[in-house]
This record gives structure tokens, C-alpha cells and sequence, in this order.
């Protein structure tokens, strides 16, 4: 049996095509766990890091840049392969489909068996804050997470027991009620439809770090193919 020894530190990429990447990187910078943080770019870079966080922006431009610079197919392999967090438009882009999507479709990296609903609570003038309780990172309903929504997504259908819902928004917004989700995970990815980057909170970006570390010691980093549902993770060949 392969043990894999707990890192105490990972390097952490930040895509860096379109939208709030300073930030996030800015974020990672107060996190002890965290031995590199990298702008990602080009294909050299993706294989050079431990996790990927795709930021908040405009998901269709995301897309396109990084179909352009020749970087997407990469990316597909990296989110299917390796912990990965996406942050509004990061996490449409994770989403294996979305509804409200420009003429002809957008692209999508996919690997969340989620449909999000883009734009969901209107447009910029539309953004507000709202305070989570998210078990997992919250210790407390008393000390919540101060979430902030930009023209964001909601995740309208969840198609897998494999998505665990880690939050939902506490009040009614316009047509959308306080149970819809808005922060999931599944397996190595995370996804949240507002932007914690963007907070004084470093909570979700710890636990991120922490999601991957755990990830990547239970041996599964970088494995193709794993289904838990069929219990096969251990019959992998030791390498
Ligand atoms: N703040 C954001 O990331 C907004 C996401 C944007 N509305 C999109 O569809 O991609």
C-alpha cells in the first residue's frame, strides 16, 4: 500500500485570464499552508501547481480568452483531475450546464453535476451581501460568513448524490427564497456563487487549502476516472 505523506504546504494557481484574480491572490497571501501562489496563464503553469481557483469575472470572456491563448483543453483536464475552486463565474464554468447563456451556448469546463442559473439576481446595481451560516466552515450560526453576490449564479438543479449542498442563502432575494444553494462540493471541486475574495474572511479560502490537502493525501490527486459510487478508489495500481 502507497501511503501519501500529508503536505504541509501547497502551491495554489490563480487563473488569471479576466476578472478577480489580484484578489484571491491577495487572499492566499495570509495563509500559512500556502507555499506558492501563481497567476495562471499558460499550460506550463497549470502543470507547475496543487490546486486552482478560477475567479469571479465574465464567465463567456473567461472562456474565450482562454480558448484563444490555447489553455482551455488543459484546463479541462486539470478541474477533472485536481482540486479546483471556482468563484461565480469560475463555478459556471465548472457547472456541467447553465441556463441564461449568451446566443450559441457557452463553453463550460464542467466536472460539477449541478445547472446553475446565470445572472440570477439581476445585473452590478443588483449585487448585495448576505450573512451564511456554512456548517462546515461557520463554527456558528453567531459568527456567519459575510457573502458578497455580483450579478451572480444560483445553482437551479442538482443532478448528483455526489454534490454536497455547504450553503444556502439566508433571506429571500427578489424571486429567489432562502433555500436556494449556493455553495456546493463535489469530490475535489468546490464552487461558490459569491465572492469571499472580496471579504476580510479567510475561512473558505483556508478550507479550500485544506480540501486540497486532503484530497491530494487520500491518493486520488491527479487519478483519472475515480467513482466513490462504486467503491473502486483503492484498486488503483500503486504507482
Ligand atoms: N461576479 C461574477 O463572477 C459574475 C458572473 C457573470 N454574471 C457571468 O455570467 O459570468
Amino acid at each position: 500500500m502507497n501511503f501519501i505523506e500529508r503536505p504541509k504546504q501547497i502551491s495554489v494557481g490563480v487563473l488569471a485570464l479576466q476578472g478577480a484574480f489580484q484578489e484571491h491572490i491577495h487572499m492566499l497571501q495570509s495563509i500559512p499552508k500556502v507555499s506558492s501562489i501563481l497567476p495562471v496563464r499558460t499550460a506550463e503553469q497549470l502543470r507547475s501547481i496543487d490546486a486552482l481557483i478560477i475567479p469571479g469575472g465574465e464567465s463567456t470572456t473567461i472562456a474565450l480568452v482562454a480558448e484563444h491563448s490555447g489553455i482551455w483543453e488543459n484546463l479541462k483536464e486539470f478541474v477533472r483531475q485536481k482540486p479546483t475552486w471556482g468563484t461565480c463565474a469560475g463555478m459556471i464554468l465548472l457547472a456541467n450546464e447553465a441556463n441564461n447563456t449568451k446566443k450559441g451556448g457557452q463553453k463550460l469546463l464542467g466536472g460539477l453535476d449541478i445547472k446553475v442559473n446565470r445572472n440570477q439576481f439581476g445585473s452590478q446595481i443588483d449585487s448585495f451581501e448576505s450573512l451564511l451560516h456554512i456548517p462546515q466552515i461557520t463554527s456558528s450560526p453567531e459568527d456567519p460568513f459575510p457573502a458578497v453576490f455580483i450579478r451572480a449564479p444560483t445553482i437551479s438543479t442538482i443532478n448528483s448524490l455526489e454534490v454536497e449542498i455547504l450553503a444556502k442563502l439566508g433571506h429571500n432575494v427578489d424571486e429567489t427564497d432562502a433555500s436556494t444553494v449556493v455553495a456546493v462540493k463535489q469530490g475535489h471541486l468546490l464552487a461558490t456563487s459569491f465572492h469571499p475574495e472580496l471579504t476580510n474572511d479567510n475561512r473558505i479560502h483556508k478550507y479550500f487549502v485544506e480540501h486540497a490537502i486532503n484530497y491530494i493525501v487520500s491518493g486520488q490527486n491527479g487519478k483519472k476516472e475515480i467513482s466513490l459510487k462504486d467503491g473502486n478508489q483503492n484498486t488503483q495500481k500503486p504507482t
